[in-house]
């Protein structure tokens, strides 16, 4: 790459058609968004848009700049709404023609996530991604930004906005709901996470038929959805061992979600991160910037590779201008020691041979919800962990359970992510096939949560644990173990095969769940 190269990078994924110059600084940004005449963005609609200012915002961006610095052209090449991205794919490729420079097709989530590094000056955060058409959180490791958690059905934003249309606020609601939330008293609505995995749809239809006043239902939808993405946020955080939180996404321009965020990282000693305005939402310098780094690490495309790719994942991408941070860090994990052991939601303490687990109350949530979480689910977990060992799964014993707490047999071992051998991955399937057997579903099956005791695993922290014969929960359970293990194991292919075979021996419908566990990965990476 020249001496002062710059590279010019074009967004136009969804509602934004944005260009900008990136050289050893940003050298100029512009916009055109598009606003929807009445209802959502119109995919087809929003591409004319963006067809139609494509000239006018590339001349704004290139304006009184000296072309013959420009090294290359980046353009988004997805996720995003297909007609649109086709859109700026074309215009992309012609300016590399005409220039005679590469292109460099970005990655839109991965371009949220350089440009807010590249702002804050952090080094290695863990990522909460919350836009329109996607929540996931990300983190990296073995050259690819990971997705710990991500939604299972829409993305947050789209949720809100969908909320908002449904009560006649005009396109997007975000901004609207905030500003209402701010008169309102939070009313309670479901939350879901599943392990570090989020929904919500069941959150958006109960605030579509509330009959509450709307500032209160606006409140609640904030509440609720913000403290399930900080809630596994921070469950990230802690199975990942980083130290650092960043924002990106246009969700985070939300002052409610950033204040509970910037909450929960002061109370477990992480730094917290959130880039300007400008460079939450989409935006062409995320383009520009990611573009020229990865000119700069080779990472071009040719013509026949520029195709655009609507369902583009973060973690497809290989991220070769990071240096690889190598393995999460597993011993700082390591369970009880000193006699106590912190978790994302609990403290668990030693007390001779038993172990008290007390949930915290954390302040990033409102109160009422936060009562209402402990006293769920420590209810909810102790009577579980007392149903599961009646169908001979591997459980501590209970021996008393109060309003927060509950104190049970102490296991003794190593946690699964500290000795994942493929007999213990087999034991752990074989587990899990007797717990859905049993009809329970674990709801946060993670390698931490299972202890290996003299070389058998048992299996803790109900938690989050519930009732249900649906493939769908089944399926879900499976997801967030074999998520887990992709984040961690290098070898994780061969160890969920073990798991398989194991959860197969004990399971009947095993078959069935192992097709939904597919679909699951194959769904809602791009739902409008
Ligand atoms: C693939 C790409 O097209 C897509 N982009 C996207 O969704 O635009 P983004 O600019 O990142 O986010 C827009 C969303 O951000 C929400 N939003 C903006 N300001 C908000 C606020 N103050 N509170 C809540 N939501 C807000 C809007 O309502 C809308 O749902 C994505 O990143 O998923
Ligand atoms: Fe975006």
């Amino acid at each position: 790459m020249p001496e002062n190269g710059q590279i010019l990078g074009i967004e136009g994924t969804a509602w934004n058609l944005s260009a900008a110059i990136f050289g050893d600084d940003l050298v100029s940004l512009f916009s055109k968004p598009y606003s929807p005449p009445h209802g959502g963005i119109h995919p087809r609609e929003a591409a004319q848009h963006h067809a139609s200012v494509m000239k006018e915002v590339i001349s704004a961006a290139i304006e009184g700049q000296d072309l013959s610095k420009i090294s290359g052209i980046a353009f988004s090449q997805g996720p995003g709404l297909g007609p649109c991205l086709r859109t700026v794919g074309t215009a992309a490729r012609s300016l590399a023609l005409a220039l005679d420079v590469p292109l460099i097709g970005v990655n839109h989530c991965v371009a949220h996530v350089e440009i807010g590094r590249w702002q804050c000056g952090c080094d290695d955060p863990i990522v909460l991604y919350a836009s329109g058409a996607n929540t996931q959180v990300l983190g990296f490791l073995k050259s690819r930004y990971r997705i710990f958690g991500e939604t299972l059905d829409i993305g947050i934003g789209n949720a809100i906005d969908k909320f908002a249309r449904s009560r006649d606020l005009p396109h997007p609601g975000g901004p609207l709901v905030e500003k209402l939330a701010l008169e309102g008293e939070p009313v309670e609505l479901p939350y879901t996470v599943k392990g570090m995995d989020l929904a919500f749809s069941g959150l958006m239809s109960a605030a579509k038929d509330c009959n509450a006043p709307l500032e209160d239902i606006c409140a609640g939808f904030q509440e609720t959805a913000f403290a399930m993405c900080v809630e596994v946020t921070e469950r990230a955080l802690a199975h990942a061992g980083k130290d650092e939180v960043l924002l990106v996404g246009g969700v985070g321009a939300n002052s409610r979600l950033q204040e509970m965020l910037r909450c929960m990282c002061e109370e477990r000693g992480a730094e917290f991160f959130v880039p300007e305005r400008k460079f939450i939402g989409d935006n062409g310098a995320m383009i520009a910037l990611t573009g020229k780094i990865m000119l700069e690490a080779g990472q071009t495309v040719t013509i026949p590779e520029s195709a655009v790719n609507p369902g583009y994942r973060s973690d497809d991408v290989v991220v070769k201008w990071r240096k690889d941070t190598g393995d999460l860090p597993y011993a700082k994990a390591n369970l009880l020691e000193n006699g106590q052991a912190r978790g994302a939601e609990a403290v668990v303490t030693e007390s001779g041979r038993d172990v008290i687990k007390r949930r915290l109350s954390k302040k990033y949530r409102n109160s009422s919800l936060d009562s209402r979480l402990i006293a769920e689910r420590t209810r909810a977990e102790a009577r579980l962990i007392s149903q599961a060992r009646r169908y001979g799964v591997p459980t501590p014993l209970i021996r008393d359970v109060t309003a927060d707490s509950i104190v049970m047999e102490r296991i003794d071992g190593p946690m699964l992510k500290l000795d994942l051998t493929r007999d213990h991955v087999h034991d752990a399937g074989r587990i899990v096939g007797r717990l859905h057997t049993a009809g329970i579903i674990h709801g946060d099956l993670t390698t931490s949560n299972f202890i290996v005791r003299d070389g058998r695993c048992v299996l803790i922290d109900f938690g989050l644990s519930y009732i249900s014969s649906e493939i769908e929960s089944r399926g879900v359970d499976l997801h967030v173990f074999f998520q887990t293990l992709e984040s961690t194991a290098p070898d994780h292919a061969d160890l969920r095969k073990a798991f398989c075979e194991g959860y197969a021996e004990t399971f009947e419908e095993s078959k069935d769940v192992f097709e939904r566990v597919e679909e699951i990965r194959l769904r809602g990476r791009y739902l409008h």
